[in-house]
């Protein structure tokens, strides 16, 4: 970066610093606090949610679906890490990677569901210790021949049950050994798509089925140090518009029930519900919780996420209940219609700019404000903070971790597009 650029950056931090002085916040303070912030990075964003199975089961039986065909998908591990790596060197911060089991590199071999092991995983853990980031996990119980009938670990067919049981117990296995090797806690989510696209005349059977697997599942018992298991929830997929096994109500009342962490995504609710009012609920009641970070748009649950206010609402609430370290932040999108490495960079900075909006608020004004009555008051707060410096704060914290600022990553992008995406023929 030139000199000038430099002195600019910090001229206009340094001025931001004293406009939010007035309000009795440290951005120093808030920029060391940003530096312990961690966000976990899906690698399915990368490859449209492919995988490397070889029997290429392809995207189906899910209720989720990308769409578009942007030239230069990932496909293997190589390139996978090779553009998750470009991605990350465009995000401030240091940060995790989430993977799914469909990424397991097998060397060339069938390996079924119900057989994976952590040495499918070697690749990915000798690359996240080389790169010294975390990794978090999921099982994978789609795009598979027994997933097409709707029902995976809620099915009443006894074989396609047990098959997914197996499926779910080898995961966190996978994970607790991620955990323990790479000496940073593994979030392990369960995901399931389960449901019936048109009324179905008995719901409760497929639930009390789900419960009896999850129980089996999570019978066995690991460190948390290492593994940390979480079960989402979703109101309605593609496919399964009219019933959904695993819903809001039957994984909150599982959650905290069996010890288990609740995933909020913020895709898998009523379109107009916005799930920053559910944290303190949820935290008043789990030590813990995990936000799937999406955007839903319509039908679609996993648009790319922008700095909208969904997300700042659901920034703000988190610091606002004073929770950053209770709550695990991961991405969930896809999108294969634009530059895939665009579509991370963007939903993680505007993640992360959402993250220090909300550090930066001056929010013991607002409950001054609010244990006196002055409503008005409070109100009037809420709205001027919005116009408070933050990017020349954000344009400090970028410069601090080493990456470009502003607009500069695009030219980035497009440069890697040019010289490595577009050789993927
Ligand atoms: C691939 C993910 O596990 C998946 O997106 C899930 O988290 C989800 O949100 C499904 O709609
Ligand atoms: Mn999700």
């Amino acid at each position: 970066m030139y000199e000038a650029e430099k002195d600019k950056i910090l001229n206009d931090y340094y001025n931001a610093k004293e406009v939010y002085a007035k309000f009795d916040i440290d951005t120093d303070e808030i920029l060391d606090k940003m530096k312990k912030i961690r966000i976990s990075l899906h690698c399915w964003q990368g490859d449209d949610v492919t995988g490397f199975e070889k029997s290429a089961n392809g995207l189906s039986g899910g209720g989720i679906l990308a769409i578009g065909n942007w030239p230069g998908r990932a496909r293997n591990g190589e390139e996978l890490r090779q553009d998750i790596e470009k991605a990350l060197s465009l995000i401030p911060g240091k940060h995790k990677v989430n993977l799914h089991a469909i990424y397991a590199e097998t060397n060339g071999e069938f390996v079924d569901r119900d057989e994976i092991k952590v040495e499918h995983f070697r690749k990915w853990i000798n690359w996240a210790k080389e790169k010294e980031i975390g990794l978090d996990f999921n099982p994978t119980f789609f795009s598979h021949p027994k997933a097409n009938d709707g029902y995976t670990l809620s099915s009443k067919e006894e074989n396609i049950r047990k098959f997914w049981i197996e499926h779910g117990k080898r995961c966190r296995e996978i994970a607790n050994e991620i955990g323990k090797e790479l000496k940073t806690q593994c979030v392990n989510n369960v995901w399931i798509p389960d449901g019936s696209k048109d009324l179905p005349a008995n719901r409760i059977e497929h639930r009390k089925i789900l419960k009896e697997s999850l129980d089996e599942i999570f019978s066995v018992k690991y460190d948390k140090a290492n593994i940390v298991d979480s079960v989402e929830s979703k109101l309605f997929g593609i496919g399964s518009e009219s019933y959904v096994v695993g819903s809001h109500e039957f994984y909150m009342s599982y959650a905290s029930r069996n010890d288990v962490m609740l995933c909020l995504d913020m895709g898998h609710f009523h379109p107009t519900e916005n799930i920053a009012d559910k944290i303190s609920s949820i935290l008043t009641f789990n030590d813990n919780l995990l936000i799937h970070v999406s955007r839903g748009v319509r039908w679609d649950s996993d648009h790319v996420v922008i700095l909208n206010e969904d997300l700042l609402s659901l920034a703000k609430e988190i610091r606002r209940c004073d929770a950053y370290d209770k709550v695990y932040i991961a991405l969930d999108f896809f999108d294969a219609s634009i530059n895939r490495i665009m579509a991370w960079v963007i939903g993680a900075r505007a993640t992360l700019k959402a993250i220090l909006i909300s550090l930066l608020e001056p929010v013991h004004l607002l409950l001054e404000e609010e244990n006196k009555g002055n409503f008005g008051a409070r109100l009037a707060l809420m709205e001027e903070f919005k116009t408070l410096p933050f990017y020349s704060v954000w344009n400090k914290y970028c410069m601090d971790e080493n990456v470009p600022i502003g607009t500069s990553w695009i030219d980035a992008v497009k440069e890697y597009e040019k010289e490595i995406i577009k050789n993927r023929a």
